[in-house]
């Protein structure tokens, strides 16, 4: 029989993406969907419905108990909302999240199927009915080297991360676009002067920084067109931001570590648009000569890409630009580093839309509908 499959938040950015994804890989045709809204219960659901055309109120138990299965895209604040009465009305459907709100819960399993279809079928074959998308900036990681954890390699991995406005949601791209704009109009005339002296354009330029109106830095607090801000999500009070703390707890959760493996380092949110990328420092349990590191990582699926090494090759292939709206994760500047051969450089990227979100919801959605 059909599974029914709700859907909730399907129109926001991580939703819209999902949406995508779906109508791509033919999911529609496997399902019968059931469409909700928070804000428009009634409406006309989108062009993928089938028997049922119009919207659901998402806070409405009943039509949620209704689902096999229902995906959320919607935000934690829906979850902690929703998900808790929806279980106590005795619903024993599949739950599929975006948001953080259940990943770290013991019933509770992180989606990522290409790294851990393992752990995910120990969970289904127990009975696991919860199963959360994980930190975008740890997904896209893992899907990038996540075979040197499988071969049990890693002793120990720090990150550096570079990440996109996208991360904080639809109104902090638009931000950063206004952002980037205001600042061009406000040196624009220099720039066009050919002999106009640069340390004017610079001065010029840091001054219509610092004096942003209070509404154009209203998502990110301050400016983050031409400059960085090296802090993400909340203040653990430990010196560490949340997003930080994601890294090691998501990974080993992913992974199902017996022993946790240590990974640490700096969040930082940059002006590139839908793409985290990461610098990464591995050390690793023994000296593998680079170029079996290099085919272990080639080999890990068909989405990751070995970029070679080398200046043009990293230019081409190894930048947000060259990655946005596609499911490759290309790893480079691979590299043994200064410290010693089992120290390992590289840096990999990722559209956090699709793989650091959307991806691993529908690949879930497949593993249930075609168990
Ligand atoms: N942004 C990201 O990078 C990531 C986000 N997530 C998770 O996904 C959740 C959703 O994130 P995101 O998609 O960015 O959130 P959005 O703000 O884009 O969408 C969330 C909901 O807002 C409502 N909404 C109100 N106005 C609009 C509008 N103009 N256009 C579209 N939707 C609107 C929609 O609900 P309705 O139709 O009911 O009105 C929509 O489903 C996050 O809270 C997070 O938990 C997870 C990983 C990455
Ligand atoms: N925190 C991520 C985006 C995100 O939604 O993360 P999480 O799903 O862990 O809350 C970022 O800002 O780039």
């Amino acid at each position: 029989m059909t599974s029914l499959v709700g859907l909730v938040g399907w129109r926001g950015m991580v939703g819209s993406v999902l949406m995508e994804r779906m109508s791509t890989e033919g999911d529609f045709e496997l399902i019968e969907p059931l469409f909700f809204s928070t804000s428009n219960a009634g409406g006309a659901a989108p062009a993928q419905a089938k028997n049922e055309t119009r919207l659901q109120d998402a806070f409405d138990i009943d039509q949620l108990r209704r689902c096999d299965i229902v995906i959320s895209a919607q935000g934690g604040d829906y979850t902690q909302a929703v998900y808790p009465k929806l279980r106590a009305a005795g619903w024993a459907g599949h739950w599929i999240d975006a948001a953080s709100t259940l990943r770290m819960a013991d019933d509770a399993v992180i989606i990522l199927d290409p790294v851990n279809r393992p752990v995910i079928d120990r969970a289904l074959a127990a009975g696991g009915r919860n199963w959360i998308g994980g930190n975008c900036t740890v997904s896209c990681m893992l899907m990038g080297v996540g075979a040197l954890y499988k071969a049990g390699l890693v002793e120990w991995m720090s990150t550096q991360t570079y990440q996109a406005a996208s991360g904080g949601g639809a109104q902090h791209m638009r931000e950063l676009l206004t952002q980037f704009g205001s600042l061009n109009a406000s040196v624009r005339q220099l720039l066009e002067d050919p002999k106009s002296a640069i340390l004017d354009i610079d001065r010029q330029l840091v001054a219509a920084q610092r004096g942003l109106p209070a509404e154009a830095t209203q998502h990110f607090g301050v400016p983050l067109a031409g400059s960085l801000i090296p802090w993400i999500d909340k203040d653990l009070g430990d010196g560490m931001s949340k997003e930080e703390w994601k890294g090691m707890a998501e990974t080993n959760k992913i992974l199902g570590s017996t022993q946790a493996i240590p990974v640490d380092g700096f969040c930082v949110r940059i002006g590139a648009m839908r793409c985290h990328s990461q610098a990464l420092t591995l050390k690793l349990k023994r000296d593998v000569p680079l170029a079996d590191l290099e085919a272990m990582i080639a080999a890990d699926s068909e989405w990751v890409r070995v970029v070679p090494n080398t200046r043009e090759a990293t230019l081409q292939g190894l930048t947000p630009v060259a990655v946005t709206g596609t499911l490759n994760i290309p790893v480079g500047r691979l590299r043994k580093l200064a410290m010693g051969p089992e120290y390992l450089g590289a840096f990999t990227i990722g559209d956090q839309l699709l793989w650091g979100a959307a991806e691993p919801l529908r690949r879930m959605l497949r593993i249930l509908i075609e168990r």
